[in-house]
């Protein structure tokens, strides 16, 4: 079964369970990818009919598995290699003497995968996604890229990648008019140039919003507009500041999971590094963390590299309970030690301990969770400790 394939089947699988929010989500991806232009004006009106009509579920599963079928006869190619897009090594910047300095920072940044970039404040992601993005020179190392495009000079080097900085800028006019205006610098057809933005504005959530304006928007809509914007010029590296900011905690893990979804493209696949405070939700999504530590890299930023250098099952606590009861139900785990932060208790057990024996105790002892995490693989430890 090829990869598209597979994700035609996925998609089906999400209508059939009537997971049709996410479901339809996933079939504008598959959509997308076909570059198809017929098919984009299929699900536009698709989009437009299930706006009309919010309650007609079932109608529309059935109209969805039908455009699936024909987005399901299209070939598609698939882009297989793992490319690197960007290479880094030994990055150092400073801001001047005594002042921040980053680094020394490698990275490899690969198409189709997705990096967090995560740090307490003041760490330099800031400074490293602007230094990635050309917008800030480093001091020391090099950084090259390799875009399947090709690039002459800075200007096209711009075009293959993007940068959207924590703070947008203003614009005027109607959304969707702004977004029609990055195609026209494309010389495409008014036409094409129509499909092409409303089948974005689909994709984004932002079909009721297309004719605001920017003050007309919340900043969690302006963000969808800025993510349209960029991926109509369909660029090869994504590079995020703080996207999830504004936006409320679903709307988070949707931007999230859409991202992800648009960067795994089967025939255009994007690198996207993304800096966040939102430890979880990021390394969920991450194929790779990046952890800046007083502008250097803690350890090597691979969840795999984090993975191989746990040495102790490491648990994060909220509960109703005293410090000196956990102390006593954990005495038979070997519990090494247990910190309380103010909000919620880190409890450190030796690597032996699984951590489905730290949730039958607590069980057994009938303490009163509010939640808990196993954050040994997290970099949320380095952030608790
Ligand atoms: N133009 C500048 N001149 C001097 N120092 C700067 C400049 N820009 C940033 N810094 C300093 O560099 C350090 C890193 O800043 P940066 O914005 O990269 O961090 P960050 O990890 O993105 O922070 P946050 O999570 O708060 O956004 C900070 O101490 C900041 O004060």
């Amino acid at each position: 079964m090829t990869r598209a394939e597979a994700r035609i089947k996925e998609v089906v699988t999400f209508f059939e369970n009537k997971d049709t929010f996410l479901g339809y989500r996933k079939l504008m991806d598959c959509a997308i990818d076909t570059q198809n232009l017929d098919i984009y004006n299929e699900v536009i009106e698709l989009t437009d009919w299930k706006e009309k009509f919010p309650d007609e579920e079932d109608e529309l599963i059935k109209r969805s598995l039908q455009t699936l079928n024909k987005i399901a006869k299209i070939s598609i190619e698939d882009y297989n290699t793992k490319k690197t897009v960007v290479t880094g090594s030994n990055i150092i910047k400073s801001y001047g003497n005594n002042r921040f300095t980053l680094g020394p920072v490698s990275i490899n940044i690969h198409k189709g995968d997705v990096y967090g970039l995560v740090g307490e404040n003041g760490n330099g992601k800031t400074t490293l996604l602007r230094i990635l993005a050309k917008e800030l020179k480093h001091n020391e190392g090099s950084l090259e890229f390799n875009f399947d495009k090709g690039f002459n000079n800075d200007y096209d080097l711009r075009s293959n990648l993007v940068y959207i900085p924590q703070r947008t800028q203003k614009w005027y006019g109607s959304l969707k008019d702004n977004l029609k205006f990055v195609l026209s610098n494309y010389g495409m057809s008014p036409k094409e140039n129509e499909t092409r933005v409303l089948m974005m504005i689909a994709r984004f959530g932002l079909w009721n919003y297309k004719h605001l304006k920017w003050n007309e928007l919340s900043s969690g809509y302006k963000m969808r507009f800025e993510l349209a914007r960029t991926l109509l010029r369909q660029p090869e590296l994504l590079l995020l500041d703080e996207p999830l900011a504004n936006l409320d905690v679903l709307a988070q893990q949707v931007i999230l999971e859409d991202l992800k979804s648009i960067c795994n493209s089967i025939n255009n696949p994007i690198a996207l590094i993304l800096s966040s405070q939102q430890l979880y939700e990021v390394e969920k999504v991450s194929d790779k963390v990046i952890y800046l530590k007083n502008g250097r890299h803690k350890e090597h930023e691979d969840k795999e590299a984090i993975t191989n250098t746990k040495s102790h099952l490491i648990v994060e606590i909220d509960c109703h309970c005293e410090r000196d009861k956990l102390k006593q139900i954990f005495a038979d785990l070997s519990l090494e030690k247990l910190i309380y932060n103010g909000g919620v208790f880190v409890a450190y057990f030796p690597n032996e301990i699984a951590f489905p024996l730290v949730l039958e105790t607590l069980g057994k002892h009938k303490i009163d969770v509010i939640y808990t995490r196993n954050i040994t693989k997290s970099t949320r430890r380095f952030f608790v400790s």
